[in-house]
């Protein structure tokens, strides 16, 4: 690096400020210099370069060509003070050393253990700082390798996902983070750490994406705005890329040279989301949120050539499943945690199928699945966390995540790094479009309120109408597909049942013949036997009749 100081890549800029820019930048991206732009969140457009061996870390349990097994953690949280204080029964032991959890069940009056195996199980006693070290560290180092990684925190609500996740947030003494500091504050500093330790010329943003009730929001949006379509009340529109991938549709994302500045805007999302009091956390979240960040950074190849390498970090908080008996929820919040439910209801269908191999994946049955589409059987390399309480009162819960997630360690990924960019490509996009922008200004300063050219706008019109309607019509496509596919699979079920029965009845009937073959041998031997008694009789007969 040639300065302390973060800078930012022209490229990096340039895909940072794109209307429409997909999360894998490409050469044809045009660029932007603004330091706040719109963007898209797109989770699987990935270009291929090529496909480098995991790091060990991840390559655990990962199957050779078949893919890399997606990392589960498995979390469990200290009994808090009102669980203390009633003495409630733990039921849960973790043994850290073994990567074993264990659930002790009371059937009628039996005590019966269950055991989990995790890739890696943190105690109630495990500090943010070990939870960081295994779960992040070697997942930074990748991303600024050039891959997606994406971390999830799973479990029922009251368990600790936030806490895991942004914990204290990075509230710094003395430029250090605090103990409690969770995994995104961690994160972002230890990128900081990095890229200046290596002297490097990059550029970051980030992006915080809330989806309550099956609805988008962006958390970074402008709180007030002038403008009536104010972006942090406006539900957002996912849209399909055409790549496999989807894209969020004006989702703001804001480029960051240090990390403070990235601690200040996750306090100003976090505290925009959706939090409410249940009966198992006083703050609960009641939606999902993506903070994704986005590095650009300069290399140059032997040839001095300037390419740009670009890798992304998503960071997932879901929002907790929940027993609505039990934790109390009515009405609105009742509807609230139905939603909840049901998305992850819907990610936990996409991970039976992913690990049954059991055909069509449901991942457009909720927008969760959808955003999460890449990081679950894609190209991204993914950790999710799975976080539990020790009290017997959240048994069913925890053996449920559980099950959840030792499941979900059976789904791999093919995980890609995104392909470089030649700087000198994207220097030229960023000129064509520091030309159309031009433009618009001009536009904007003499018909004073008009943003961009009308010709331009006529034409943006023409084009969005003439796209809606082409995914209208690859909507209905896919849609006819996938019940097709439906109908197709039951046909195959149905008559992988009727091949079963017929097996069995083949194999009936061939021991029948066997034993059948079997009785006409004893039979037929008994025959010539009485045959040849005959016989010697009617000899004797004859020889009698002859003497006598
Ligand atoms: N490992 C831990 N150590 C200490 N305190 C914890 C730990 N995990 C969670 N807590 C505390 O438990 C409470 C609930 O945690 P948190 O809000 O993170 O749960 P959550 O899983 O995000 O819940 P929800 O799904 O309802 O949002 C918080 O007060 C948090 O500080």
């Amino acid at each position: 690096m040639e300065t302390s100081t973060p800078r930012r890549a022209p490229a990096a800029d340039a895909a940072a400020a794109s209307s429409y820019v997909s999360m894998s930048p490409s050469p044809s991206h045009t660029p932007r210099s603004s330091t706040k732009a719109k963007r898209t969140l797109n989770n699987g457009a990935a270009i291929v370069a090529s496909s480098p061996s995991p790091s060990p870390s991840l390559a655990k349990g990962g199957g050779g060509g078949g893919g890399v097994n997606i990392q589960v953690l498995l979390r469990c949280r200290p009994l808090n003070k009102e669980e203390l204080s009633i003495n409630t029964p733990v039921v849960i032991t973790c043994n850290e050393q073994r990567r074993e959890v264990s659930a002790a069940q009371n059937i009628a009056n039996k005590q019966i253990d269950r055991t989990f195996v995790f890739d890696k199980v943190f105690g109630p006693k495990s500090k943010q700082q070990d939870v960081f070290n295994h779960a992040v560290v070697p997942l930074v180092g990748e991303v600024l390798d050039g891959y997606n990684c994406t971390i999830f925190a799973y479990g029922q609500t009251g368990t600790g996902k936030t806490y895991t996740m942004e914990g204290g947030g990075g509230k710094t003494q003395n430029g250090e983070l605090p103990s409690d500091a969770g995994v995104i504050p961690r994160a972002v500093k230890r990128i900081f750490d990095i890229l200046e330790a290596q002297s490097a010329e990059y550029s970051m943003k980030v992006s915080f994406l809330e989806l309550y009730n099956e609805e988008l929001t962006d958390l970074l949006a402008p709180e007030e705005s002038k403008f009536s379509d104010d972006k942090s009340k406006k539900p957002m529109a996912l849209m399909e890329d055409g790549k496999g991938g989807v894209f969020v549709r004006g989702l703001e994302e804001e480029v960051v040279s240090s990390a403070s500045e990235i601690y200040k805007i996750l306090e100003r999302g976090s505290g925009k989301r959706k939090t409410a009091e249940t009966f198992l956390n006083k703050q609960s979240s009641r939606s999902h949120s993506i903070f994704s960040i986005t590095i650009h950074i300069k290399e140059c190849t032997p040839e001095g050539e300037e390419m740009i390498k670009c890798g992304k970090l998503n960071l997932v908080d879901l929002a907790g499943s929940e027993n609505i008996s039990r934790s109390g929820a009515r009405d609105g919040r009742a509807r609230e945690a139905g939603e909840i439910n049901k998305s992850l209801l819907t990610l936990g269908r996409v991970i039976n199928t992913l690990v049954e191999h059991s055909g069509h994946i449901p991942y457009r049955d909720s927008k969760l699945t959808r955003l999460l589409r890449d990081s679950l059987g894609g190209k991204t390399k993914t950790c999710i966390i799975a976080t539990i309480a020790p009290s017997v009162h959240c048994l069913d819960e925890t053996l449920s995540t559980l099950d959840y997630a030792h499941r979900a360690k059976n789904i791999k990924n093919k995980p890609e790094v995104n392909q470089k960019m030649m700087k000198s490509a994207l220097i030229k996009d960023l000129y064509f479009e520091m030309d159309r922008l031009k433009q618009e200004l001009y536009a904007a300063r003499e018909k004073n309120g008009i943003y961009i050219p009308g010709e331009q706008y006529l034409a943006d019109e023409a084009e969005k109408k003439a796209m809606s309607e082409k995914l209208d019509r690859l909507e209905l496509g896919l849609e006819s597909k996938d019940k097709q596919l439906d109908e197709l699979q039951g046909l195959y079920d149905s008559q992988k049942v009727l091949s079963a029965d017929l097996s069995d009845k083949l194999q009936t009937l061939q021991k029948r013949m066997q034993e059948t073959e079997c009785a006409l041998a004893v039979l037929e031997e008994k025959y010539m036997q009485a045959n040849n008694t005959i016989k010697e009789k009617e000899y004797l007969i004859e020889n009698l009749l002859k003497t006598g």
